[in-house]
């Protein structure tokens, strides 16, 4: 389907374009949206640090993000249009004096000005009230927010109450990129488009769900931002709970944001605490050590570059999650993430239940349950495994368990799969919040998790340890272990 054009051209103002994020992939991700023509004609971008640059030295520093970060390669044409739309302004963002800058480039009245902090939270609310005293704050004026908000529900409120000082809700834009990833997108037309997942959806037809999100990079050279967050603030607190409540969640009316976001914070009230009382049996928390991960070694998380080598912070964390809520109950949802895992995936396995009654018994004492798995990347697909007769003669009916594969690749071979990024980027220029956490999201997701965060605090245990290229911790077999199961793999 052809891409229209609707929204009014934008100031995309990029805070912290120096930065690791913006380079390796906001920057790639503007162009891309030039690439597929959908930044309006008058959009323009501006990027903002502290240091002295002049604009053709900002061009210069693009366009090696470009070439550095562009996997399909530059194409010269789209990369010339995109340049001629740069700017670039030099503010140390703790000063306010210092916005007045951008009222050199910006145009309020023809553009809506989209402000992308890719900066530490701690100087979000610096900028807010730089673009205040510069007179920057109009109503069309947005924010979007990089996460994590805070590093507790009590921090998080404290960002989010700054910010509000300046900008109503519906002018701020909190970004978890999962939200922008095709595949978790297409969660919401799996389960609502499809009669066969609407009514099969709860614990009568559903035994367990198991997410899983393995990742094989380390800390990538940001121990200090990492080491101070952990698995669970750094994965668990957005991405994993925003993927659980989406699968979770009751239909929404229709797809706009709130009714989305109504849905999804539903969920999230209803998860069972963890607690002091309960983390040992919901729980694992492990921290990789040396091993091999696709075949290189790699080294244990303590010997990562820049270590303290005293830390028990958590690189994985495995919990069993309750939902109290009709749907759901009597369903666990596992969840389990973790860096240096045996390879890069991120699936959702839906076991579904146990037939009533087998009416092969003569041949076959029990059947495998169906099972639905979602591959958010990669190798994006859906398959269903399902139960069918050999072709054959035989006196007895021999059945094999076989898939429905829908490859994304392969059926939509001609699509290019947009980075999340580009997506997040595009619907905040639209002013489309759907895909961006509210705040009452972030909250109940933080005071869930911080529950987990406290136990684990208290107990002064130190995290397991799990051989780097390995699934984790043999706790977390454990855990699925004691409820007479496994994890898929
Ligand atoms: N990197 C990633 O993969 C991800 C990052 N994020 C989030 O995105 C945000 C940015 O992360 P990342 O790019 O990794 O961080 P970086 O530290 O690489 O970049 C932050 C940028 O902010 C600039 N900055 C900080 N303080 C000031 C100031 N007072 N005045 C002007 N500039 C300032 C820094 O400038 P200078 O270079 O001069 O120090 C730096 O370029 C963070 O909130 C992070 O949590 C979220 C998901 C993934
Ligand atoms: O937000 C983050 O996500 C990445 C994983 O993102 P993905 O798109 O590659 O799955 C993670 O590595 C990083 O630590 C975290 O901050």
């Amino acid at each position: 389907m052809a891409q229209k054009l609707s929204h009014k051209p934008c100031d995309l103002v990029l805070f912290g374009t120096k930065g690791d994020l913006a380079r390796r992939k906001l920057i790639p991700s503007l162009y891309q949206l030039e690439v597929a023509g959908l930044l309006a004609a008058d959009t323009r971008i501006t990027g903002v640090a502290r240091n002295e640059m002049t604009t053709e030295e900002y061009i210069e520093l693009v366009t090696t993000s470009l070439e550095r970060f562009v996997k399909e390669g530059v194409d010269e044409e789209a990369k010339t249009r995109f340049v001629a739309r740069l700017n670039y302004c030099q503010i140390d963002m703790k000063s306010p004096e210092q916005y007045k800058a951008l009222c050199e480039v910006v145009d309020l009245e023809n553009r809506t000005m989209v402000n992308y902090f890719s900066t530490p939270p701690s100087i979000f609310g610096d900028i807010c009230s730089g673009l205040n005293a510069a007179g920057l704050v109009v109503d069309d004026t947005r924010v979007v927010v990089e996460k994590p908000i805070g590093h507790c529900l009590e921090s998080s409120k404290v960002i989010n109450d700054k910010i509000a000082e300046y900008f109503k809700e519906s002018q701020i834009y909190r970004i978890d990129h999962y939200l922008g990833k095709e595949t978790v997108l297409n969660l919401l037309v799996l389960r609502f488009a499809n009669a066969i997942f609407t009514n099969n959806w709860d614990h009568e037809c559903i035994d367990h769900v198991q997410i899983t999100v393995a990742e094989v990079v380390g800390v990538e050279g940001r121990w200090g931002y990492y080491d101070d967050a952990g698995q669970m603030r750094d994965m668990v607190q957005n991405h994993l709970l925003q993927i659980l409540s989406l699968l979770a969640m009751e239909p929404p009316v229709d797809i706009s944001a709130d009714s989305i976001r109504d849905e999804k914070l539903k969920v999230l009230r209803a998860l069972r605490p963890i607690d002091s009382n309960n983390y040992q049996e919901k729980t694992v928390r492990g921290q990789y050590t040396s091993g091999f991960v696709e075949g290189k070694s790699a080294p244990g998380y303590l010997e990562e570059e820049g270590a303290n080598t005293q830390s028990t912070t958590e690189t994985f964390a495995s919990i069993r999650v309750d939902i109290d809520n009709w749907r759901w109950a009597g369903v666990p949802f596992y969840l389990r993430t973790g860096k240096r895992m045996a390879s890069k995936g991120t699936e959702i396995v839906v076991h579904f239940k146990d037939l009533p009654h087998n009416i092969f018994k003569d041949t076959y004492k029990s059947l495998p349950a169906n099972k639905l798995l979602i591959r958010l990347q990669p190798d994006e697909g859906v398959e269903i495994h399902l139960l069918n007769k050999v072709p054959g003669l035989g006196e007895t009916m021999e059945l094999q368990n076989t898939k429905l594969d829908l490859s994304f690749s392969d059926t939509f071979k001609n699509e290019r799969i947009a980075d999340a990024y580009e997506r997040l980027i595009l619907e905040a220029m639209l002013g489309n919040q759907s895909l961006f956490v509210r705040r009452d999201e972030v909250e109940a997701a933080w005071s869930w998790v911080d529950g987990i965060l406290d136990a684990w605090k208290g107990s002064n245990e130190p995290p397991r340890p799990y051989a780097a290229g390995s699934w984790g911790p043999v706790a977390s077999i454990a855990m699925l272990a004691r409820d007479e199961r496994e994890w898929d793999e």
